[in-house]
């Protein structure tokens, strides 16, 4: 019998590629071994603080990048206008909630995707459904959609380079609050957006109070921003699983914060077991079905030592079902005093194909989620304590609706994502000035 962090080998694992080759297998698993930790245990450490003080209510989270990162998309000006859109939703919801907002990218290490179907089918042709690419590849042949291993090093160096890049960034200047508040006052500024343009002036008059009061800007200049993705491939996050040497403690260095999806997170499963022996923060997403048995056995296994910050609860239920589905899960963990943190994802729950084929959402209904997930909270004394989008920082038209008002027919003018439709740089502050009304009004 395997133990430890090989233990998940004997345990069904869903969503796995399949490689046909097992000495290529290898190959990459051991070059992953040999290859430098992405993230600092120690940085997870803080990562974990945080979270305990968002799921008390004194910070709040924002988790945001693509539905899927991809190779090509790892380069400097999609990465550079990804985070430019986190940092002006961050300053907008820092107003709205007068808390801190914890910056956590679904970048780095997002290039997995479970899917709800082996194949895909084009024009009486099937072949393996693209599942991110460090696994295959978007092309429809059949020899970019072999799932091949050396994905996984090259998913590795895609990594490494986009966290450089995050941490050059948010260390080096490019986060400056007067910078990413100018970059607000463009947007506002720029079209009719009667409804944002309270709560900007009112971000204006705090700037100019700050100012007056003498404070010092330039230690606003940096911001911590930290990198989470689905722990979706087991032999690479196993790869990536090290002993901490202050602590003697494994975390899974490929991210500071790593989650379970939808689809991988039975409790006998493979991604359960793994996850719940690493030290690193890390997230479950819930959908409709969850019971509430499901959420006190993920506890018991994943924090048996009820561990503030360790647990997040990513709920993704639709916007027509999180009124009824949520509360009592939430009075589940409230009862069982599980120490977790609720995080709203609003998009997975509200996906639907339009009639021309295009996976989309309503702006809308991501809108209604985030709100009936307030609501819960409201009605219950619990947390509400961050949301979860797929977004990009570019003028894509994959999500409808927003005061552009996307619609059908514009969907095929930008549609470039690989997998799920994300909300454009315009609807992400549009998604930012509307929650921070909502934390405002709390
Ligand atoms: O991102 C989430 C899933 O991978 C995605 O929603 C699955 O999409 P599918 O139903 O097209 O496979
Ligand atoms: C696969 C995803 O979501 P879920 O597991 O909630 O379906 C995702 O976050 O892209
Ligand atoms: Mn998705």
């Amino acid at each position: 019998m395997l133990d430890g962090l090989d233990a998940w080998r004997e345990l069904p694992a869903a969503q796995q590629p399949n490689w046909d080759d097992p000495v290529a297998v290898e190959r990459a698993v051991s070059t992953l071994r040999a290859s430098p930790p992405l993230v600092f245990a120690g940085e997870c450490d803080v990562l974990r603080e945080r979270l305990a003080a968002a799921a008390r209510g004194e910070a709040f989270v924002l988790q945001g990048g693509d539905c899927a990162e991809t190779f090509t998309g790892t380069n400097a000006d999609d990465i550079k206008d990804r985070i430019k859109t986190i940092l002006q939703m961050a300053v907008v919801l820092t107003y709205g909630a007068s808390l801190p907002v914890i910056k956590l990218g679904r970048m780095a290490g997002q290039f997995a995707k479970p899917r709800s179907s082996d194949d895909e089918t084009r024009g009486g042709v099937t072949l393996p459904a693209y599942r991110g690419d460090a696994v295959n590849d978007y092309a429809f042949t059949p020899q970019a959609r072999k799932h091949d291993p050396a994905r996984l090093v090259q998913a590795y160096h895609a990594s490494s380079a986009t966290l450089n890049l995050i941490r050059a960034f948010t260390m080096g200047g490019f986060a400056d609050l007067r910078q990413v508040h100018e970059w607000n006052r463009g947007f506002v500024g720029n079209t009719a957006k009667a409804r944002y343009e309270n709560m900007a002036r009112d971000i204006d008059k705090a700037m100019k109070f700050m100012a007056a009061c003498g404070a010092d800007f330039d230690a606003l200049r940096t911001v911590a921003f930290y990198a989470s993705h689905e722990a979706l491939l087991l032999e690479y996050e196993r790869a990536l699983t090290r002993i901490d040497s202050r602590t003697g403690d494994p975390y899974d260095v490929s991210g500071h914060f790593v989650w379970i999806g939808e689809r991988t997170r039975q409790l006998d499963g493979a991604h359960v077991d793994l996850l719940s022996r690493v030290r690193n923060p890390i997230g479950v997403k819930l959908g409709p079905t969850t019971s509430p048995d499901d959420v006190l056995e993920l506890i018991d296994k994943l924090d048996p030592d009820r561990e503030p910050g360790r647990l997040t609860f990513i709920s993704r239920m639709g916007a027509g079902k999180i009124r009824d589905a949520l509360p009592r899960l939430v009075e589940a963990v409230a009862e069982a005093e599980g120490q977790v943190l609720w995080i709203s994802d609003p998009m997975h729950g509200n996906g639907f194909e339009s009639p021309t084929g295009y996976k989309t959402r309503q702006f809308d209904d991501i809108i209604d989620e985030i709100r009936g997930f307030f609501e819960v909270h409201k009605a219950l004394g619990t947390v509400p304590g961050g949301v979860h989008l797929e977004l990009t920082g570019s003028d894509v038209t994959e999500c409808l609706g927003g005061f552009e008002q996307i619609d059908e027919k514009a969907l095929a003018t930008r549609y470039e994502s690989v997998c799920d439709p994300r909300l454009n740089h315009q609807q992400s502050l549009e998604v930012a000035f509307l929650v921070a009304e909502m934390l405002a009004a709390r």
